[in-house]
């Protein structure tokens, strides 16, 4: 089996909805099924935070998002847990840098499962691509209410540094990113945005979703 197609990897990267039970207003599941039908193309479980699952109600949340996520052609990505990756049969995992380095996930999970990594700098960038990375999360670009450990926020700075330094990686841009201030991060070069709460916490997610979807495919209306 072969790595991910870089054109494949950044048409999915357009609408990257990221969640779990902690940032939803409605039941996890009814949210994801909202945001599916408004035109996400990527979802990531991202169980984080106080309240967080754990154990068996952690694989069985994980089992039925991934269940909505097949049911709807989207591909399912874990976030950090290799092993909960591995136990839900994911498409693939996103880890940070405080997580297990990308190479030893790339032995574990082999060429077919995608891989991503968050980068603040060229410097970790350039280390995660040869790690074998299929993509870069890159942020925070505004602040965010999401991570309550996250790293300074640099507008859309690393994501024009790294396309300046010649980093064609498929990049999606991260961290507090709205209706309103999502077009800059496109026009910065990031192939998608990465939502949490401006799709989990919307009145209507599915209409929220869909204004987003619009947007990334004509940023410049
Ligand atoms: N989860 C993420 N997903 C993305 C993605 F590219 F997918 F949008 N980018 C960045 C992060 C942040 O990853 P990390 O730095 O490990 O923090 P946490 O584990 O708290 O999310
Ligand atoms: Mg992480």
């Amino acid at each position: 089996m072969t790595r991910i197609d870089s054109e494949d990897m950044r048409r999915l990267l357009k609408l990257y909805f990221i969640m779990g039970s902690v940032n939803c207003r409605l039941s996890p599941e009814d949210t994801l099924t909202a945001a599916t039908d408004g035109g996400i193309t990527l979802f990531q479980f991202r169980e984080k935070g106080l309240s967080a699952l754990k154990g068996a109600a952690l694989l069985q949340l994980g089992g039925q998002l991934r269940e909505i996520c097949r049911n709807s052609g989207i591909k399912f990505i874990v976030n950090d847990d290799l092993e909960l990756a591995a136990a839900l049969d994911a498409d693939g995992i996103h880890v940070g840098q405080d997580d297990l380095p990308a190479r030893l996930i790339r032995q574990r999970l082999g060429e077919h499962k995608i891989i991503g990594v968050s980068a603040h700098n060229l410097t970790e960038a350039r280390q995660a691509i040869a790690d074998g990375a299929d993509y870069l999360g890159v942020g925070p670009v505004y602040p965010t209410t999401s991570k309550d450990d996250a790293q300074a926020v640099r507008g859309t700075t690393v994501i024009e540094e790294l396309r300046r330094s010649g980093l064609s990686i498929p990049v999606v841009g991260i961290g507090g990113i709205t209706l309103e201030n999502a077009p800059p991060v496109i026009r910065a070069g990031a192939d998608g945005l990465s939502i949490i709460s401006a799709i989990a916490g919307a009145e209507d997610i599915r209409e929220t979703a869909r204004r987003f979807a619009q947007l990334v495919t004509a940023p410049s209306s």
